[in-house]
């Protein structure tokens, strides 16, 4: 396998699930051969190892190369850490080594690229470039299909990622060759994994340690046309379709994730767990939920399991998830959060929600007062036109969430972002 994003994430779920699906596969464990070194080890057939490739800065490749790969997995029980030791990576790499990307998923050996590069990554052009470029190298080679398996909350997120990398691939027999032998899996991911901090590296004596919560779960629909790891071992689902799941996980984990960010971040919060302690972070997230509960596929009873239990998941006061992590990045999460749900509930001839619009508010004070481009460059200018002034930003968050509504309906929607905005802050809504 290749892998491109050397996160938390990715250590946590893929490279989790590869690591014990190894580990079924050996009986004992191993540490597999590495995919970038296409003259590897034969004896390892049954083992996957994965080439991971750092998106941005070489520093997470670094450290890892440096400890041999291998990590510690913190799993944060509500009384106490599992600690395990993750073997699954191979090799880890500067993702600016273009050579070593080259060659990697060139390597007939590889059957799998998985990627969590981010959100915003698939409306810039770098990231799909740097993956037709791989793809461009494998087609010289003459090393045949593979699957290609974005792991990145978003919905369709195979089929935006095929799109985005036809789109970066320059020559149509490129193209024509990623649409023949390449295959876009769907796939929805879950397993809260914060950023740890200096205390998890100390405490684990793992300045690469990694730290997440027990639950995990992992959908996926498409075909793995060179071969894959047993990722069932650990429960990955294969299924046909992954739509329903991931309407649940970004309509509802997702899009309250994103409340309890603004919206805690205004009332002094640091932590998810923190603002859960708050009852109008609680009553408001109730409302998002409730919002979006008739227009979600789902029976009633799996919809009030799942709330109840992210309930549980959110309070858990031993994963210190961070709001200012969660807040990164508004303008290309909030899309796939929020809008879908305004816009299913519009049709149906519903209000937008009440719910759903304190998070477009929530979104706008902080785009006001706690936005930095570094934190979301594409958020520029909606942070501009809101730092203009409450009526513009709000005309700026709706132009941005609902843009092909109805005049009308823009109208009342932008008063009550702007009103509720005002609220949050404790300012007028013409301010
Ligand atoms: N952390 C979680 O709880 C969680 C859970 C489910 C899904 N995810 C998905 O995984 C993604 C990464 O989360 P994380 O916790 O690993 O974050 P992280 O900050 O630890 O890692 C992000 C990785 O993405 C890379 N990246 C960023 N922009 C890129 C670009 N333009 N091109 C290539 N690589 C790029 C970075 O270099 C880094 O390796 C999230 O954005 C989300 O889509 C995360
Ligand atoms: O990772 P992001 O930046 O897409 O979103 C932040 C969190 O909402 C997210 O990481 C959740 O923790 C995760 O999706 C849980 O599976």
């Amino acid at each position: 396998m290749v892998h491109l994003g050397l996160g938390a994430f990715h250590r946590a779920h893929q490279a989790w699930y590869t690591h014990r699906a190894n580990l079924a596969a050996s009986g004992a464990g191993g540490h597999p051969a590495d995919p970038s070194d296409a003259a590897g080890a034969a004896d390892a057939a049954d083992l996957w190892g994965i080439a991971a490739f750092t998106g941005r800065r070489p520093d997470a490749a670094r450290a890892l190369a440096a400890q041999g790969c291998a990590y510690t997995l913190l799993v944060r029980e509500p009384d106490g850490d599992a600690a395990e030791r993750i073997t699954s990576i191979s090799g880890a790499y500067d993702g600016a080594d273009t050579a070593a990307w080259r060659g990697a998923v060139a390597n007939p050996r590889v059957a799998v690229v998985t990627l969590t590069i981010t959100e915003p990554a698939y409306g810039a052009t770098s990231a799909m470039r740097r993956l037709a470029d791989g793809l461009a190298a494998r087609r010289d080679a003459g090393a045949g299909p593979l699957a290609v398996v974005s792991c990145d909350n978003l919905p369709a997120n195979g089929a935006r990622t095929r799109d985005a990398v036809l789109g970066a691939a320059d020559d149509p027999r490129l193209a024509q060759w990623i649409t023949d032998h390449v295959s876009f899996v769907d796939t929805v991911v879950d397993r809260i994994t914060p950023a740890a901090t200096d205390d998890d590296r100390a405490a684990s004596g793992d300045p690469c340690v990694v730290v997440t919560e027990p639950f995990t779960e992992w959908y996926l629909a498409g075909e793995f046309p060179a071969g894959r790891p047993a990722w069932e071992v650990e429960g990955a689902r294969f299924v046909p379709d992954v739509e329903v799941y991931t309407r649940r996980k970004l309509w509802l984990l997702n899009a309250g994730h994103s409340l309890l960010a603004y919206l805690g971040l205004a009332r002094g919060h640091t932590s998810i767990d923190e603002a859960m302690a708050d009852g109008e972070c609680r009553r408001a997230l109730d409302a998002l939920w409730d919002d979006a509960a008739p227009v979600l596929p789902l029976p009633e009873r799996e919809i009030r399991d799942a709330r109840a239990a992210l309930v549980r998941r959110f309070t858990n006061p031993r994963i210190r998830h961070l709001l200012e992590q969660i807040a990164k990045d508004g303008s290309a999460k909030l899309p796939a959060r929020s809008t879908p749900v305004v816009a299913a509930r519009l049709a149906d001839g519903a209000t937008p929600g009440d719910g759903q619009l304190r998070l477009w508010s929530a979104w706008l004070a902080h785009l006001r007062s706690g936005w930095t481009s570094d934190a979301d460059p594409g958020g520029a200018p909606l942070a501009a036109r809101a730092r203009t002034s409450l009526a513009d930003g709000a005309a700026a968050v709706v132009d941005h969430l609902l843009p092909a509504a109805r005049p009308e309906t823009i109208t009342s929607i932008v008063d009550d972002v702007a009103r509720g905005a005002a609220q949050i802050e404790g300012t007028r809504s013409t301010a």
